[in-house]
């Protein structure tokens, strides 16, 4: 089976820091794959070469089979980074609809589109507010519903549920959870949080732009003989260094 994500020994640094380090990933369709790792380990470097945002110094990334950069494959990708960028003078609303024009959605598909990403991200009250009276998690989940927007095969998550409140935290989840089941959607998700990457098919743990391990939860747990995954990570950490 093609892959629908593979990044093969790709390395990246900023001026004279390395970044990335030999990375090579291969993520098939329909798999929620967590990226957890500490700040500053380059997830979110590692992400934006994913959308075409960033180019690789050396290494490969092909996204459904097509060399990335490409900016063929952005109707085909929902990407929400990990500051916001919004319109912050237009409504809730008029940002969304912005973004649905800009993918070509016709006006029925962008009315029913923007209804389901609202009421999933549990925006539906606050659509006709100015996005600058938002408080910073409303912003993230408008942010979330834009990613959402065009429908994409794909989606790239940087710490999607930061600042948002456990029980809508959950509901997103579940809702990550229906995208993959039920529409085969590829997910990947940053996280600095071991209760979400558990819920992954696939977790790779990043530090220093190093790929420690990889594995499926309980591939991991068991490789490392324990229950807790804040352990994982931190003896996958001390057998690499
Ligand atoms: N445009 C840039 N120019 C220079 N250095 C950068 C740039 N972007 C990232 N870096 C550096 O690269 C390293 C990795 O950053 P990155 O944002 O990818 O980490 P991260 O794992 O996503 O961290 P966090 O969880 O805090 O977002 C950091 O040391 C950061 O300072």
């Amino acid at each position: 089976m093609v892959p629908t994500i593979k990044v093969e020994d790709v390395n990246k640094s900023y001026g004279k820091k390395p970044v990335l380090n030999g990375v090579n990933l291969t993520i098939p369709k329909g798999q929620l794959f967590g990226l957890i790792g500490p700040s500053g380990a380059g997830k979110t470097t590692l992400v934006k070469m994913i959308v075409g945002m960033e180019k690789a110094d050396t290494g490969t990334i092909q996204v459904l089979n097509q060399k990335m950069p490409n900016l063929g494959l952005l109707q085909e990708i929902g990407y929400m980074a990990q500051s916001d960028a919004l319109y912050v003078e237009l409504t809730g609303e008029e940002n969304l609809k912005f973004f649905a024009s800009l993918f070509g959605l016709n006006k029925d598909v962008q009315k029913t589109r923007i209804a389901y990403v609202a009421s999933l991200v549990n925006l539906t009250e606050d659509l006709k507010k100015r996005v600058a009276a938002y408080s910073g998690g409303m912003k993230r989940r408008l942010s979330l519903a834009i990613a959402l927007i065009q429908d994409p095969k794909i989606l790239i998550l940087d710490e999607p549920t930061v600042g948002i409140d456990p029980e809508l935290k959950l509901s997103i989840w579940k809702e990550f959870l229906r995208l993959k089941n039920e529409e085969g959607k590829t997910i990947i998700v940053t996280t600095h949080v071991m209760d979400e990457a558990v819920k992954c098919d696939y977790v790779a743990m990043v530090r220093d732009g190093r790929i420690l391990t990889s594995g499926s939860p309980t591939e991991l747990k068991a490789l490392y003989e324990t229950d807790d995954f804040d352990e994982v990570f931190l003896k996958a950490g001390v057998k690499q260094s």
